[in-house]
């Protein structure tokens, strides 16, 4: 997804992106930042100011207290900037961190559905959780720290040569090799951490799974095989990780190690001069001080180099979400549905490459009842879910009240549709704020209102604590009809002039199916209503059925018209009504 894009964009363009807003609080961040280096250097030179009192016989107790005094001070001071400057940052970094989870969410509500399920769950959780608080180290910490102290670094070297620049030179001896060992971390780190993130994805993923198939697991004794999938996957982890720390630790010990020992530079050559006499013994020691603040910022600044060579990918992948492709939704509409007609035109679908929808020409005039009907994966739900704007089209043109709904606003096909799929998903909310989701700021009496016209009323106060009690994760706190019949109301709440039910009612039993039944009859009068139904005898009554077979449109009339010339209409008619006077299904 998206490469172009991902070329295009550096981490740092993304980064200042997700940033926008903070711009002050990290510029106050990095200034205090950098106020607290210049009080960490001023001891440096209180020192300096004291060895040479020492040494040319001038120091005198009270100066040197004042001095001292001085230099705690500077000390308290640094403390008291840094505290300020992380605060500054940490607070925005916090603020940027929450923003951009709301953007992540923002977007998955905009992109194609397919696009969003071509991920795992886990990988998006993966994304928006870890991902996201992976970024807080960069922002907070990198930008005021790393910066000011390689700042200040540089400005003591500049001290150093000012002092004596053939000991500033003699700085250089040592230096880059740390310098160097540290860089060598960046050869095909990017690579290794990659690969790290990848496996990382497929434990979440197997654990998610593992998790979310626990009952199947449990119910066929598979739990050896998922198992040692999971086992395989957090070995593979483990493995990438071991390589990507072998690859990476050696130069960073190796740097941390070299960095210090910038002393073994500077002491034979500052020997040399000072026993050939042309280096003071107060300016030798002075180097040897000014040295010391010079690796001191650096070894700090250094310590991030991890984090940089991981700000690549960590960005990346919050920024593969956040650039996808949006459904191509307009943010006004040109013209707006003269009706609640539907009309599929020559309409082409694929799933990836597979082809499953092979040119459907279909009219749904408005005010009817019209019924999906056809084989299982013929592509009904695939037909409902376009007419619903969940994906769009490959090609052709779908239709709404006589306008192309890729010229219609997201919003606007919304407040036209109500869809009902066979998931049902309920939120882990109250049985009143999971229907309420139908319509925001419907009053509970109209939510009480929708639930009894769709029969639920008295179920719900069956329930626990009726229409306060929380359905649980994926509304697992309730049976599947109980689910459906919520989402049912949760639906006609939303008062849509379209209603898609796609086997809305296939977990109720047949009592229940009929009051539904009934209730719909009564709640989607004068609307356009499509049905996708298996059991044939609850759509025996549509204005129109849509006989659909792989993916084409085999036949579309009256139940009395199909059963006089659709031999498929007839023989799933047979079918159904055989199982019916089997007594197994209404
Ligand atoms: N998300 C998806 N990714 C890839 N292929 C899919 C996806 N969803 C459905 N398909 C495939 O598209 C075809 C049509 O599926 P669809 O769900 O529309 O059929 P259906 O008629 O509604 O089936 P059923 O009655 O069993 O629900 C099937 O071959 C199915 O395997």
């Amino acid at each position: 997804m998206n490469q172009n894009t991902k070329q295009k964009r550096s981490a740092a363009s993304w980064l200042a992106e997700l940033a926008k807003g903070r711009y002050g609080e990290y510029a106050l961040s990095v200034l205090t930042a950098l106020l607290g280096v210049a009080c960490s250097l001023i001891p440096y030179f209180i020192i300096i100011r004291l060895i040479t009192a020492l040494v040319n016989g001038t120091a005198e107790l009270p100066r040197c207290l004042t001095l001292c005094a001085w230099m705690a001070g500077c000390w308290v001071l640094r403390y008291v900037l840094h505290s300020v400057s992380t605060s500054l940052s940490h607070h925005a970094t916090f603020h940027v961190l929450a923003n951009t989870r709301v953007r992540l969410l923002d977007k998955l509500a905009t992109l194609p559905l397919g696009t969003v399920l071509d991920r795992s769950s886990g990988s998006y959780k993966n994304i928006i959780v870890e991902r996201v608080d992976s970024i807080e180290t960069t922002l907070a910490h990198l930008l005021p720290e790393m910066t000011t102290n390689i700042v200040g670094a540089l400005a003591v070297l500049v001290l150093l040569f000012i002092e004596d620049w053939r000991m500033g030179l003699s700085m250089f001896i040592v230096l880059p090799l740390g310098i160097l060992c540290f860089m060598s971390m960046f050869s095909g780190y990017n690579e290794k951490f990659q690969r790290t993130v990848t496996a990382t994805k497929t434990l979440n993923d197997t654990a998610v799974e593992y998790i979310s198939g626990i009952e199947v697991i449990k119910a066929f004794g598979q739990s050896r095989t998922s198992y040692a999938k999971f086992v395989s996957a957090a070995k593979e982890g483990a493995d990438c990780f071991i390589d990507w720390m072998r690859g990476s630790l050696f130069g960073q010990v190796a740097g941390m190690a070299i960095l210090p020992s910038t002393l073994l530079g500077i002491l034979p050559v500052g020997c040399l001069l000072y026993m050939h006499g042309t280096l003071s013994a107060e300016t030798f020691l002075a180097v040897i001080v000014l040295s010391f603040g010079v690796m001191q910022p650096l070894i700090t600044a250094f310590s991030y180099t991890d984090d940089i060579a991981q700000v690549t990918t960590i960005v990346g992948e919050v920024a593969e979400v956040l650039s996808g492709k949006d459904m191509q939704r307009p943010e006004r509409a040109e013209k707006l549905p003269a009706d609640n007609a539907v009309e599929l035109k020559d309409v082409r679908f694929a799933y990836h490459d597979k082809e499953v929808l092979h040119g459907i020409d279909l009219h749904i005039a408005p005010g009817t009842v019209n019924a999906l009907v056809g084989p299982s994966g013929s592509g009904k739900s695939t037909i409902a879910r376009l007419i619903a704007s969940l994906w769009d089209v490959k090609d052709g043109e779908i239709d709404l009240g006589g306008v192309d709904i890729r010229t219609l606003p997201l919003a606007e096909c919304t407040k036209h549709i109500a869809y009902v799929s066979q998931d049902n998903y309920l939120f882990d909310l109250s049985v009143m704020d999971n229907i309420r989701m139908g319509r925001k700021g419907a009053t509970d009496a109209e939510v009480i209102d929708a639930a009894k016209k769709c029969g639920c009323h008295e179920f719900i106060m069956g329930l626990e604590n009726g229409y306060q009690t929380v359905c649980g994760a994926s509304g697992g706190h309730l049976s599947g009809g109980e689910r459906q019949r919520i989402s049912i109301a949760r639906a006609m709440l939303k008062d849509a002039p379209i209603v898609i039910l796609d086997e809305a009612t296939s977990y109720t039993d047949p009592e229940n199916e009929a009051v539904i039944q009934s209730a719909l009859g009564r709640l989607v009068r004068g609307k356009t209503l499509l049905v996708i139904a298996h059991r044939l005898s609850t759509i025996a009554d549509a204005d129109q059925i849509i006989v659909v077979n792989q993916g084409k449109i085999e036949a579309t009339g009256t139940q009395a018209e199909l059963l006089a010339s659709c031999p498929l209409y007839q023989t799933m008619w047979e079918a159904h009504i055989s199982v019916k006077d089997d007594g197994e299904v209404a």
